[in-house]
């Protein structure tokens, strides 16, 4: 019996058709590849045909699923000459999609899975990669509370941890050998998911409390230990969990939390974006946060810093940020509110002769109509909730409304777009969690910017790891919003407050080298480079065949 051809099964080394006879025979493959020796155009060609034929996102995204279990480097070469169109359906929104079928549709999966119930586990998990310190860059973790906006998907939110990673690869030329997913699964509410024969996670309810967080130090502990030089990137949290950990363990370890920082440093390219346009200072604005979980206190923390910079004290910052979440506007007289939101309550002597909703709640119609916000975020999964009487009263307030639907999937948007711009007669100023086409409006397209963390954290991953930073320091990420930014002019009618996807890979490098300089002036980088700029291009992996072959 011939050796088995593991060049052919294994997805980092895999060439299929491209490699040549020399090599084919040198791998112990004689015999077992058709004739032809294709290019690696070539095949990208016949794999973009392929996945032409299928009719829904859905499909697609399990086709190239397939192919990135076959050859990763065929994989990044379809996605990369082709960004724009396949993001949405290697990530989001797709991705919601996937996650939801995930245990019915198994095929194998590339992450690992760390099960609550045998925290003995995790340092031989992640050995059985075999793979020494020096060898990883990046791990992306999720326990999948809060996947998106679609809630608890249990072990399914795996590919959360996989879809994040495939975009630092193609968006920052992050080396896919040196990166790790990883699932911790601590069981799920999800009664759906509980009830599902065919559901591959721990068949319990959530653990929380003292063995939650022990996990949650162990792996950082282990991980870190393990991979001295990595990045720990965490996903897709519930709002508790994801501000206390970051919150008690950022001094310690190397770590970043997407939906909280990531977020809120690209909600930040907007507004200074937003900003050239109105010709106003951060100082100058006033925030309203619809939906104040994660990601919209992570934003409003970002942004009242902003201001602080911009001159305002803590307290006259705090002051111009307005939270409204399930009960309403947040005030402090609201019994049982989680600590994140307490520090922007309202007094509610403050707000004592607002007209309320008949179930007493202070709704987000009368909060525009006594703010006059500057800015409405939406980060709330509340579909449609910016109605035209919510533009409206925006349009009322302010000349030029910054209005920021972030919710995602598609689902779980405030608003569209295309609602939004013909409602504000073209003065809003948008953006959003998903890729949305142009709206056209009195002769001129409106450019609608993805407002989505995919579009800095590559950059600010790429950074850290050129750099070498032990910390992800405030200053690298107001760096990584600030080139994000810096790549658009947003003055001209209809222009986007946000670079293009499709440059995504140019506006990465930018962004890494801005938070590189940024870690340095911040004292955590630990590699000198005599080179910055070419020391970001050196780093940034190619999806092509390296002219030598490993044999192994
Ligand atoms: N564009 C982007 O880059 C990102 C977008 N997001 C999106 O933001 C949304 C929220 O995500 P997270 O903050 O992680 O979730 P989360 O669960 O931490 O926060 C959602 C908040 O909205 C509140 N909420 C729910 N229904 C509401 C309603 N009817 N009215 C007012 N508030 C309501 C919840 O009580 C919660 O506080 C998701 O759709 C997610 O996809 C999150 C991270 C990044
Ligand atoms: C984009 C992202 O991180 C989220 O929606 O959770
Ligand atoms: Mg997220």
């Amino acid at each position: 019996m011939s050796a088995r051809p593991t060049a052919l099964t294994d997805p980092l080394r895999n060439r299929g058709t491209a490699f040549t006879l020399e090599q084919r025979a040198r791998l112990g493959l004689t015999g077992r590849l058709p004739a032809a020796v294709e290019t690696l155009e070539e095949q990208a060609a016949r794999s973009y045909a392929q996945l032409r034929r299928y009719d829904t996102d859905l499909e697609k995204y399990v086709f190239l699923d397939s192919l990135h279990d076959r050859n990763e480097t065929l994989y990044y070469k379809v996605i990369g000459d082709h960004l724009s169109e396949l993001l949405p359906v290697v990530y989001d929104p797709t991705v919601g999609e996937a996650i939801k079928k995930w245990s019915t549709d198994y095929r194998r999966s590339r992450a690992v899975y760390l099960s609550i119930d045998r925290p003995q586990d995790i340092r031989a998990s992640f050995e059985s990669l075999d793979l020494s310190p020096d060898d990883v860059d990046l791990l992306v973790v999720s326990d999948a509370q809060e996947i998106l906006g679609i809630g608890d998907w249990g072990v399914n939110g795996t590919d959360i941890s996989i879809g994040k990673l495939a975009v630092y690869t193609a968006a920052a030329g992050i080396d896919p050998k040196r990166v790790i997913a990883v699932n911790l699964d601590v069981g799920t509410d999800n009664e759906l998911l509980l009830n599902d024969p065919t559901y591959l996670g721990n068949r319990h309810a959530r653990i929380t409390g003292e063995r939650y967080d022990q996990l949650i130090d162990a792996y950082l502990t282990t991980a870190a230990e393990l991979f001295p030089n990595a990045l720990l990137h965490f996903e897709d949290f519930g709002p508790g969990n994801a501000r206390r950990i970051l919150e008690q363990y950022r001094e310690k370890f190397r770590i970043f939390n997407d939906d909280m920082q990531g977020t809120g440093a690209i909600v930040m390219s907007c507004v200074i974006s937003g900003l050239k346009v109105t010709k106003q200072t951060f100082a100058e604005q006033r925030l309203l946060v619809y939906g104040a979980g994660t990601a919209g206190t992570g934003m409003a923390d970002q942004i009242s810093a902003a201001m602080v910079r911009s001159g305002l004290t803590t307290e006259q910052a705090r002051s111009r940020v307005w939270l409204i979440d399930r009960h309403g506007l947040v005030t402090d007289d609201m019994s049982g509110l989680p600590d994140y939101q307490q520090a922007y309550a309202r007094p509610a002597a403050e707000v004592a002769d607002w007209t309320r909703t008949t179930d007493g709640r202070l709704d987000l119609v009368t909060t525009i109509r006594q703010v006059k916000p500057t800015i409405l975020i939406g980060t709330s999964t509340d579909h449609n909730a910016f109605t035209p009487a919510v533009i409206d009263a925006m349009c009322a307030g302010v000349d030029r409304p910054i209005i920021l639907p972030l919710s995602n999937p598609t689902e779980r948007i405030e608003a569209m777009p295309v609602d939004i711009v013909p409602q504000s007669k073209g003065r809003a100023l948008v953006a959003t969690g998903i890729p949305v086409p142009p709206v056209p409006y009195d002769g001129v397209d409106h450019v609608i910017g993805q407002a989505n963390n995919a579009l800095l954290y590559p950059g600010l991953g790429l950074g850290t790891i050129v750099s070498g930073a032990t910390h992800v320091t405030d200053g690298m990420l107001l760096a990584a919003a600030e080139a994000v930014a810096g790549q658009v002019d947003p003055t001209p009618l209809g222009a986007s407050l946000l670079p293009d996807v499709e440059n995504l890979r140019a506006s990465s490098a930018t962004v890494a080298l801005a938070v590189a300089r940024a870690a340095a002036a911040d004292g955590v980088a630990t590699h000198a480079h005599d080179d910055l700029v070419q020391a970001v291009q050196d780093a940034m992996w190619q999806p092509v065949y390296p002219s030598d072959i490993d044999p192994t």
